[in-house]
């Protein structure tokens, strides 16, 4: 769907989209008229890191409008293993720093994760901060890949100045549990922790 000439991936949020399979080459559809195609061509323009009053260390705004369910950016980094992520967070925990390694679970049975940390080799969807209100979700979207990639998408209309968020545990595909580090979001919904994802 378009909105004001953007594609739209997620159109309502009452539709419960776990997992985006975009148009690749594989296909027989016609690029130039296939709107099954976002997430590959790279982030969206007027992304701004900033320093964030709100959690005092940097952040993401946007400098424009983005229509609810459009594409903001991957969040790319990293692939780990499960034993290269746990050596990792316990370093992060022991020196009391950042952490950016975001775990993705899908098919709650099997448990598929991927696991991303762009602390050292990533994008901007780095400096999106947590929120327990967020104007953001993450959704797996799979291009020409089995293993996903990390999509963030407004997860309603965000005006032009606002900071981007999303939940660190949120949605049915992460398995969040409370890190004990104070939470900064100042949403009335507040948990008052940040969430961590479990592995
Ligand atoms: C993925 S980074 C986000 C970008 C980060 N603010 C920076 O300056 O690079 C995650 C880290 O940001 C901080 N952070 C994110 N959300 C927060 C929140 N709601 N409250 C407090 N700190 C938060 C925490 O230190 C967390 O480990």
């Amino acid at each position: 769907m378009r909105v004001k000439g953007e594609l739209v991936v997620i159109p309502n949020e009452s539709q419960q989209f776990r997992s985006i399979l975009e148009c690749n080459e594989l296909c027989e559809c016609q690029i130039s008229k296939c709107l099954n195609r976002r997430v590959q061509y790279g982030p969206r323009q007027k992304l701004e890191v900033f320093e964030s009053p709100l959690y005092k260390s940097k952040g993401l705004r946007t400098t424009a409008y983005i229509p609810s369910g459009a594409f903001i950016c991957e969040y790319a980094g990293e692939l780990l293993t499960l034993s290269e992520a746990q050596k990792r967070i316990q370093i992060i925990d022991e020196n009391c720093q950042m952490n950016y390694i975001l775990c993705l679970y899908e098919h709650s049975k099997t448990r598929l994760i991927t696991i991303v940390d762009p602390s050292k080799r990533g994008n901007i969807g780095r400096y999106l901060n947590h929120s327990c209100q967020p104007n953001c979700k993450i959704l797996p979207v799979r291009t020409n890949c089995p293993i996903p990639k990390i999509g963030i998408f407004a997860k309603r209309d965000i005006l032009a100045n606002e900071e981007l968020c999303f939940h660190y545990a949120g949605g049915d595909n992460y398995n969040g549990m409370l890190n004990g580090k104070p939470c900064l979001c100042g949403s009335t919904h507040c948990n008052g922790f940040i969430p961590n994802t479990q592995i």
